[in-house]
């Protein structure tokens, strides 16, 4: 375990390499666990396969979230409202419904006014900043749907979605052309104004975006990277995915 050091010299990341997604859940649990524990109330969450370890030992914990806030960090453009791909869907299932929050909020994608909808929901991150985010990242490096080239200082917004994205998420439909081609999500700022950020990131195919993102330089190319410039970020991965590491953690 070490540091590693971002543009400014800053010491920044703290990275915590575990033999694979299940002791990376436990590793997580006790980030959520510590968080708690040093009273933060507002949790930014996030979806797709990589955080579903540590929803599982939270849920397995007595950690009492009936007095904190959560935010989603993204949600799809246009599913029909039973769709049980929406990012609504996933968190009942893989955490709310047994670890129910005060409040819980996700992006509407079914909003007819998706841009209104985004300023609605930066202000709800306005109103509750977020302790602790807790992020995947995709294999071209994107946080939340914060695709390559999206600008540094971007809010809430609606994206399209690129093709290595909607390949990469096919796999949750039953046809690729299923797929949504956009996205409402939090900005870079938005996830950059986080007191806390843990990043968890497992298998051989996240390990580009990991290298890039700690030991990269710091760009829009590969928004994760910009989390070097972020004073709190833990990362959690598996020896596959920091595979392509070179330094020492
Ligand atoms: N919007 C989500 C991201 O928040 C997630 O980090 C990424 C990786 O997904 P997975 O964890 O399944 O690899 O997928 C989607 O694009």
């Amino acid at each position: 375990m070490d540091y590693t050091k971002n543009k400014k010299g800053a010491l920044t990341m703290k990275v915590i390499i575990v033999k694979n997604d299940v002791e990376g859940g436990k590793e997580g649990y006790k980030v959520f666990a510590d968080a708690k524990k040093n009273g933060a109330k507002t949790f930014g969450l996030a979806t797709g396969s990589t955080p579903i370890t540590t929803y599982q030992e939270i849920i397995k914990s007595d950690l009492d979230f009936s007095d904190s806030i959560s935010i989603n960090l993204d949600e799809y453009v246009g599913l029909p409202a039973d769709s049980d791909q929406s990012y609504n869907y996933f968190m009942h299932k893989n955490l709310f419904d047994a670890k129910p929050f005060k409040h819980s909020y996700l992006p509407n994608g079914r909003a007819k006014d998706i841009e209104a909808e985004a300023k609605h929901y930066d202000e709800i991150i306005a109103e509750n900043p977020i302790d602790l985010q807790i992020l995947g990242i995709g294999r071209n490096g994107h946080i939340g749907f914060n695709e390559p080239g999206t600008p540094a200082d971007s809010t809430t917004h609606k994206v399209a979605l690129t093709q290595s994205t909607i390949d990469a998420n096919a796999r949750f439909f039953e046809h690729e052309e299923d797929v949504p081609r956009f996205a409402i999500s939090m900005g870079l700022a938005s996830i950059m104004q986080s007191k806390h950020i843990l990043m968890e990131a497992y298998g051989e195919d996240k390990a580009d975006a990991i290298k890039g993102m700690i030991e990269g330089p710091v760009t829009t190319d590969l928004p994760a990277s910009l989390l070097q410039n972020h004073d709190n970020v833990t990362v959690i991965v598996d020896e596959a995915a920091a595979s392509k590491l070179s330094g020492k953690y």
